[in-house]
């Protein structure tokens, strides 16, 4: 893949604001794309096939990895989470900064064959405010919070492994850092 300054990885616990975070970069940059992942995990409500996730049965992903069709994957709470290596491709060609919003083996995965990929990692203000967002998310039940909160921990002693580690205070602060880190 050529042009790998234009894949960025934004990667960070879960609840930290990552989602939140990228939704404002595309509001203010319309060159910038987000890839759509697959996963194993159940839609939330709201969430559409196509839009906000390839939501696929084990079977299908197994065989997706089996076809080497992912730029990565890894699993993670549970499901398995990839990226599909066909659209990333094709919106680097066409020119787009493509943000990749992923967890930390993928990460780590991506970081290591593009390694002029850009990665940034989101810090919580603290581990208090952490549970409090993905509580008030509302999303998960106790038991995918417990198994999402006890992985942050690993995930947060991992942040200085990627180019930059920004603490997501505010959303359009964060949102316009980021951006800055990317043109600059
Ligand atoms: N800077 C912020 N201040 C306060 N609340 C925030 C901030 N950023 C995000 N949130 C809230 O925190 C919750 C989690 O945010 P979000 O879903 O974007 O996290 P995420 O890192 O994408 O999580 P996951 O990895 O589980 O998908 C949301 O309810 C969101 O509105
Ligand atoms: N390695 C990958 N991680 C991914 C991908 N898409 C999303 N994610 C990360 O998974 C967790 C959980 O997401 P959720 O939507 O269930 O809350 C979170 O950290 C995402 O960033 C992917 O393609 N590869």
């Amino acid at each position: 893949m050529k042009n790998q300054k234009k894949l960025i990885i934004l990667t960070g616990p879960s609840g930290v604001g990552k989602g939140t975070v990228v939704k404002e970069i595309l509001c203010k940059e319309k060159n910038f794309w987000l890839s759509i992942s697959a996963t194993t995990r159940e839609p939330r409500e709201g969430e559409k096939d196509g839009e906000n996730y390839y939501f696929l049965n084990q079977e299908k992903f197994k065989e997706m990895i089996e076809q080497n069709l992912f730029l990565e994957w890894a699993q993670f709470a549970g499901n398995y989470y990839g990226t599909p290596l066909s659209s990333v491709n094709e919106k680097i060609k066409k020119g787009f900064t493509v943000l990749l919003e992923i967890e930390v083996e993928g990460a780590r995965q991506i970081k290591n064959k593009f390694p002029n990929s850009q990665s940034i990692f989101l810090l919580p203000p603290d581990k208090e405010e952490l549970e409090r967002r993905i509580r008030n998310r509302g999303t998960e039940k106790e038991e995918a919070i417990k198994k999402r909160l006890s992985r942050a921990n690993y995930e947060i002693s991992a942040s200085n492994e990627f180019d930059f580690a920004l603490t997501n205070h505010n959303v359009d602060e964060t949102a316009k850092k980021i951006i800055k880190l990317i043109k600059t």
